[in-house]
């Protein structure tokens, strides 16, 4: 079920349709806002736009600087919404999980779910804040169809963390480098719910089955400078709301959302320029793609003269024309009128209680990086690992079993990554075993088999499972080791192939690659290579 709001009507309807939408006509809907403001700007300077687009990496350099804050919007995967027991999925039929409360019904009240908290506390902590002991919630007002009650339960001057920072490494293939950046704060909302615009746009549909979801919004310092920054920024608290089991960060579901504030100035000037909010992207490589834009577009006004046109807005990131619109222009402090929410109390906490949450929390990413980088891995290695924690679990469960750091990094970036990318699995849906990577890794160092066979029994224990002992057996895979089995199959090879013989007598001796090729493929790749090589050698030796 969700509530459609028809076009040309004066109020809401509040009545459920059988569609179970709710129809709107108080907002022209934003994909229409997008076109008007596309035609707008199109005739304001389309040359320009076109210029920013193509030169967007040389812009950035000529003598100006950008200046990038990001506010991250976590939805928490709790099993219920913030301040009523409704339950929420993605993807639900429309208005399903909806009550009173959440659709912000007269006479309902909110219950605060305390799993919120643990959770604010959990990401506070994680983000290197002060957590306050004491904060409370504030009503933020802005009207839109989605926003059933006509305000959001946020908290605004005592948000429950503040003043932290996140630590990050980034990819080799942008420079690398560690970077810090401020978090100003972290506070506990609830989210609105959806519009869905028809493609005609003349109605629009509102689906509350989002509207009270609790949210954790992260506002960080205007530290960044570049998009590949505030990427890395987005991917590492995705990574750090999935190490910490508060949300399943999902970009494309909308669980993890980046508005991104850009601004330019002049290289040496200390004020900050006129910032400007972006939305709508989807995934880190949109957020990178949208900041350029964005910087290369400012830069254009600042150099032809028109700086006063960049005001204070929220623009919309267009992923087909990969350039970013006016929405609206943005609200101040002033238009949300906030004030203490008076339904709810403020929310005290105990440092028993904060101890016991930061005792509970695992290894986290960058604490995870340093271990790595200590077993001595090279900072390629140590992201990759990093990256998931479910494969940083594997490989350390790996290590504990006895496996060489080095090795058992070799496997899972190689062959496993590469079975997984390709059957579109992740670590955690392979029937191999941490134990059975370190046991395979074990059983090529004592040579009992070969590298190469190690790789198919891999692939062997990744699809069916079982040990490493049970499938050498089952296939008697055992490295031949035994010189005087070398040395019969070698003598075959030669008898074998006395053309090639000639031709290595007579001087072609990169002919050795093709006998020892023979003689492994008459094992069935089971020959000992070094052991092979050498008898070889010493055959060829004594036949030339
Ligand atoms: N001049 C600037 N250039 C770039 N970023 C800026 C600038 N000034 C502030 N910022 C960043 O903009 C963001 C502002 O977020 P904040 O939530 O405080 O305000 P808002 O966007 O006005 O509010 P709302 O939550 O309603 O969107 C912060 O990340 C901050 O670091
Ligand atoms: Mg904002
Ligand atoms: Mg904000």
């Amino acid at each position: 079920m969700a509530l459609t709001l028809l076009r040309g009507m004066r109020t809401p309807i509040l009545a459920r349709r059988n569609s179970g939408l709710f129809f709107t006509t108080l907002h022209p809907p934003l994909s229409r806002l997008t076109a008007r403001a596309e035609s707008a700007q199109a005739t304001a300077s389309p040359k320009s736009i076109q210029l920013a687009t193509k030169e967007a990496a040389e812009q950035k350099t000529q003598g100006f600087e950008a200046v990038i804050g990001i506010e991250t919007h976590v939805q928490l995967s709790t099993v219920t919404k913030a301040f009523c027991s409704c339950p929420y999925s993605y993807g639900s039929q429309p208005n399903s999980t909806v009550c009173p409360t959440c659709m912000g019904h007269p006479g309902t009240l909110p219950v605060l779910n305390s799993k919120v908290v643990e959770c604010a506390v959990k990401l506070g902590l994680a983000l290197n804040c002060k957590i306050a002991m004491s904060s409370k919630f504030d009503r933020k007002q802005y009207f839109y169809p989605d926003l059933p009650k006509g305000y959001q339960i946020s908290q605004f001057d005592i948000p429950i963390a503040k003043e932290g920072y996140l630590d990050l490494d980034l990819p080799v293939e942008f420079g690398g480098g560690h970077r810090r950046f401020g978090i100003t704060r972290v506070h506990m909302e609830e989210d609105a719910g959806k519009l869905l615009h028809s493609e005609s746009g003349s109605y629009s549909q509102v689906d509350l089955n989002r509207a009270g979801v609790p949210l954790l919004e992260i506002v960080s310092e205007p530290d960044m400078r570049t998009g590949i920054e505030a990427a890395e920024y987005g991917a590492e608290i995705q990574r750090l709301v999935r190490y910490l089991g508060v949300s399943n960060g999902n970009m494309q579901e909308g669980s993890l959302r980046c508005d991104v504030n850009v601004s330019v100035r002049p290289i040496g000037q200390s004020n900050f320029g006129t910032k400007v909010e972006i939305k709508n992207m989807n995934s880190f490589s949109a957020i990178n793609r949208a900041i350029d834009y964005e910087i290369s577009r400012q830069i254009l006004l600042h150099k032809e003269g028109q700086a006063d046109q960049i005001v204070q807005e929220t623009r919309l990131w267009d992923e087909s024309s990969q350039k970013t619109f006016t929405m609206r222009k943005k609200e101040g402090l002033a238009d949300y009128r906030y004030f203490p929410e008076p339904d709810l109390p403020e929310v005290v906490l105990t440092s028993d209680y904060i101890d016991e949450i930061h005792k509970s929390m695992p290894e986290l990413p960058e604490a995870k990086r340093r271990r790595y980088e200590n077993m001595g891995l090279s900072m390629q290695d140590v992201l990759f690992l990093a990256n998931d924690d479910n494969v940083a679990r594997f490989f350390d469960s790996t290590l504990e079993h006895g496996a060489d750091a080095k090795l058992a990094a070799n496997w899972i970036m190689g062959d496993i990554a590469a079975y997984l990318k390709n059957e579109k699995l992740s670590i955690d849906e392979i029937k191999l075993t941490p134990l059975e990577l370190s046991e395979l890794i074990a059983s090529i160092k004592n040579g009992t088999i070969s590298g190469k066979i190690g790789k198919e029994i891999l692939i062997e224990l990744i699809a069916k499972g079982g040990t490493v002992k049970s499938v050498i057996e089952e296939k008697d895979l055992v490295q031949i080791a035994d010189p005087a089995a070398i040395e019969a199959m070698v003598d075959q090879v030669l008898a074998d192939n006395p053309k090639q013989l000639e031709q290595y007598r007579s001087g072609k001796t990169k002919l050795q690659g093709f006998f020892a090729g023979q003689v492994m493929k008459a094992s069935k790749g089971k020959a000992n290579p070094v052991l092979l090589n050498k008898i070889l050698g010493e055959k060829l030796k004594a036949n030339s």
